[in-house]
Order: structure tokens, then C-alpha cells, then sequence
């Protein structure tokens, strides 16, 4: 399994109900993705983790939810309106659009060094020809709209790439209201929008997506050490919610091509094996020093310094940010629970299972409860005991097919339990509870079953 994965997982997303092309009953539209009922918890059980990880788990972490459209201000001070653009060229054979710095950059994956003359070295990975690029011009990432009934320069808005200046705009507020003193964060999760010249590789890269973002503030001059510990907090949620470390490394930014805010940046990079490259970014964990606070005070002429009693001296925070997509963090917890291994059928036969290992904390579905047959005593009793689990966790019923059957689609989707009401259970009061991973059955008594899960989905 390798460039082929992502296929896989594509078309299992379609399938079974992760994740859908956007407006597909119109034939699509390029590159947007919908999330469909599984995909949905999925997407929020990732949030969750990461918002109770980051934020409530923690006394020096507040969270917010701030506008998604700012002050147009906002961008000019941060820079955003003059620098956030991307080297934009087009192959002159086959007329298709790419990143300047993508094409350079695979390049060097590739030949394991930069190519010697740029872009006159590089094939177009579209139609093979050889150098026939254009000189690349600077292209705006922001997207942007009218506010209100005029369309005119003075309506203009922009819907924002990053969630983090929605943050540095009420440091102030939330400090003083929070009471908080550095070193201390803020996190926020939500949409962020980016005019991507390519995007594509299925959920890796869209125009629209979402963003978990924290800006943790610190006094200047221990900026180094907090970057050291949040990048070994970053690395730590990902690894604990079972992404494996194989499928993992950090990639440092040369000082050269750091962002015009970062004085040191390195972002976690998962082996998505995309056609083309090996590697791609998860999350960056970025030093912005005093850069944005102190763009903001400067164009705002409010104060955003921070006064520190103990040292009787004022300053402006650095920052340490951890930057994570949620899109990329689904993504990789799909490729990376991804098993296909044999189980037993009906005939006690061998037969290759998929199964995707998630992590109990972000599996959609948390237990699935199936009557052994459709049956007046079975059903009825089936469909008491789901709704009784369901006051607590996500849980699916299903009496339609062969047993097996309905263990391998819930091994597909991840479930962790699959809770079987047999004749017996008429009898006896008690159930069989398959395990996922194992395949192994236990006999639980009815009146134990939910503690038993309880003990089994803890942090669910
Ligand atoms: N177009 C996008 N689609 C999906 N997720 C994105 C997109 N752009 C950024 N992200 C996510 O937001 C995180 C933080 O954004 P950041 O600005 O650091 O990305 P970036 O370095 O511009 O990414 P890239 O180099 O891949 O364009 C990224 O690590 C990624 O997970």
C-alpha cells in the first residue's frame, strides 16, 4: 500500500459515509469535500481532543471564538494584504497553474538538492515538459467579498486565512478578563479561507477549512524553551492518539524561507504519500516573536504591552504558536488506522477484513448493537439497550444481513464494540461483546454492560 492508500481511503470515505465531493450532484466542484455522518463525528471527536488537550486539561489556556471576517485593518497591519501571496507559474505547453515553490520544492525531495537553474530544470508534472514554465508572478491567498449593498474598493472584506489574528485583536481583553499573565495561551478553533492556487490531494489542501490555532504568550527571552515545549506537546497529542511515529518527522524551516513573522518554525510532517512527494505538513509550530502584537498596537494606537509587576518592567509577549488543520489531522488519522487483516467467516474460513484502528477517543461510532436476527424478542430488546448506551455515547443499531456481515461494516468504520443480543440473552440477561482489534467475545450481564464500556471508552 502506498500512492494507491489515498485512493483507498478516498473512495472508502465516499462509501461509507466520511466524506462526499462537494455539490456532486452538479458533477462536483473541484477540490471542496463535505462531511458526512461519520466524517462529522469524526472531524469533532478530533476537535474535541485537541480543545480538552489544549485548552480545558490545562489552568494556562483560555479559549475564544472570534468573527470570521476582521476589520480589513486587521490584514493591512498584520501584513497579510502585502505579503501573503504565493509564487503563481504556468506551464506554456499544457497551460496548467502551480505553485512556483511546490514545484521546487518536490524537486528537491526528489534529487535530494534544489534544482541549479529553478524552474528551467523542472519537468511540469503534467504533461512532462521540460522547463517551459512562466516567470512566476506574486498571487493574493486571500479570498475576499463585499460587506453590504455596494461593491465597490470601500466594500472590500476578506474572510480570514488564519485563525490567529481574531486572537492577537482581543489579547488585551481576554488577558484582563481571564486574568491571566504570560506565560499563558489562547486557542481557537474554526474556518479559515485561502484562494490555494493547487489545492487538491483530496481534504490536504481546500479553500475552505478548518484551523485549531493557539498563540501562547511569553515573556521575551524564553520564547526558545516554550517553542522546545510545545513542539514536544504537539508531537506527544498526535503519537498519543496513535498516530504512528514511523509515519512522522519534523521538517525545520531555513531561516531563508521563514514567514516575514517567524523567527523559527517547524512543522510535524506525515508520510501522506501523495503521488509526487513522500511527505506533507500537519502542523506548524511556529515562533512569531512580537511581530503581530506589536503591528497591532502600532496600527491601532492601542497598547498591547503587558506590564510585569514582579520585574517592575513593561513588555510585548512572544508567541509560540502550535497551528494544526483539522482537515490534514482527519486525514492522517485515516491513512494511518488503516489495516486490512483476515478474520474468520461464517464457515470458519479465512477472509481479508478491513479494519480502521482509531483510537477510541476519535472512532465515530463507539459501540454498535446488533440482534443476532431480526426477531420480535430480539429486536425489540436490540433497540432498548442502544438508546439506553446512547445517552452517552454515539451508537449504531443494525439488525440487517448476517452477523458477520455486520461485524465487518462496523470494522470498517472503526467501532470499537460490537454488543450481539442473542437467544440467550433472553434467558440470561447477558450479552457478547466483540472487541474490535482482537476479535476476542466476552459474555457481559446486562446490568453490567454500560460500566463496562465505561471503563473501556474512557476520555470518549
Ligand atoms: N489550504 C489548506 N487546506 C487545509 N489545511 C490547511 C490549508 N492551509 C493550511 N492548512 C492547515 O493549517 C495549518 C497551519 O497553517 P500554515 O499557515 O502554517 O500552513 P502553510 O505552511 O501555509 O501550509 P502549506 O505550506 O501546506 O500551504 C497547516 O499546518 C495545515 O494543517
Amino acid at each position: 500500500m502506498a500512492a494507491d492508500k489515498i485512493d483507498t481511503i478516498v473512495s472508502l470515505s465516499k462509501r461509507r459515509g466520511f466524506v462526499f465531493p462537494c455539490s456532486e450532484i452538479y458533477g462536483g466542484q473541484r477540490a471542496a469535500w463535505d462531511y458526512g455522518p461519520l466524517g462529522v463525528e469524526l472531524k469533532e471527536n478530533i476537535k474535541r481532543q485537541w480543545w480538552r488537550y489544549m485548552v480545558t486539561s490545562r489552568e494556562d489556556v483560555v479559549g475564544i471564538d472570534s468573527s470570521v471576517i476582521l476589520a480589513t485593518e486587521v490584514w493591512q497591519a498584520s501584513g497579510h494584504i502585502a505579503t501573503f501571496t504565493d509564487p503563481l507559474t504556468e506551464c506554456t505547453s499544457c497551460h496548467k497553474r502551480f505553485r512556483a515553490d511546490h514545484l521546487e520544492e518536490a524537486y528537491e525531495e526528489k534529487k535530494g538538492r534544489a534544482p541549479e537553474n529553478g524552474l528551467a530544470d523542472i519537468n511540469c508534472p503534467n504533461c512532462g515538459t521540460k522547463g517551459q514554465f512562466t516567470e512566476p508572478k506574486q498571487f493574493s491567498g486571500l479570498l475576499s467579498t463585499h460587506l453590504g449593498p455596494t461593491q465597490d474598493s470601500g466594500s472590500v472584506a476578506y474572510l480570514r486565512p488564519e485563525t490567529a489574528q481574531g486572537i492577537f485583536t482581543n489579547f488585551s481583553q481576554v488577558q484582563t478578563t481571564s486574568r491571566r499573565k504570560p506565560p499563558f495561551g489562547i486557542a481557537q478553533m474554526g474556518k479559515s479561507f485561502r484562494n490555494e492556487i493547487t489545492p487538491g490531494n483530496f481534504i490536504f489542501r481546500t479553500r475552505e477549512f478548518e484551523q485549531m490555532e493557539m498563540e501562547f504568550f511569553v515573556k521575551p527571552g524564553e520564547d526558545e524553551k516554550w517553542q522546545e515545549y510545545w513542539m514536544e506537546q504537539r508531537w506527544n497529542w498526535y503519537t498519543g492518539l496513535g498516530l504512528r511515529e514511523e509515519n512522522m518527522r519534523w521538517y525545520e524551516h531555513p531561516k531563508e524561507k521563514l514567514s516575514h513573522y517567524s523567527k523559527r518554525t517547524a512543522d510535524i510532517e506525515y508520510r501522506f504519500q501523495f503521488g509526487g512527494s513522500e511527505w506533507g505538513e500537519l502542523e506548524g509550530v511556529a515562533n512569531r516573536t512580537d511581530y503581530d502584537l506589536s503591528a497591532h498596537a502600532k496600527a491601532s494606537g492601542q497598547d498591547l504591552s503587558y506590564f510585569d509587576q514582579e520585574a517592575g518592567e513593561r513588555w510585548t509577549p512572544y508567541v509560540i504558536e502550535p497551528a494544526a488543520g483539522v482537515g490534514r489531522t482527519m486525514l492522517a488519522f485515516l491513512l494511518d488506522s488503516y489495516v486490512e487483516d483476515e478474520a474468520p467467516n461464517a464457515k470458519g474460513k479465512l477472509e481479508k477484513r478491513t479494519v480502521m484502528r482509531f483510537d477510541h477517543r476519535i472512532a465515530p461510532v463507539k459501540a454498535a448493537v446488533l440482534p443476532l436476527s431480526r426477531n420480535p424478542e430480539l429486536s425489540p430488546k436490540a433497540k432498548g439497550l442502544a438508546a439506553a448506551l446512547r445517552q452517552n455515547w454515539n451508537i449504531e443499531f443494525d439488525d440487517a444481513g448476517a452477523i458477520g456481515r455486520r461485524y465487518r461494516r462496523q470494522d470498517e468504520i472503526g467501532t470499537p464494540f460490537c454488543v450481539t443480543v442473542d437467544f440467550d440473552t433472553l434467558e440470561d440477561n447477558a450479552v457478547t461483546v466483540r472487541e474490535r482489534d482482537t476479535m476476542k467475545q466476552e459474555r457481559v450481564s446486562l446490568d453490567q454492560i454500560e460500566g463496562y464500556l465505561a471503563t473501556r471508552l474512557v476520555g470518549c
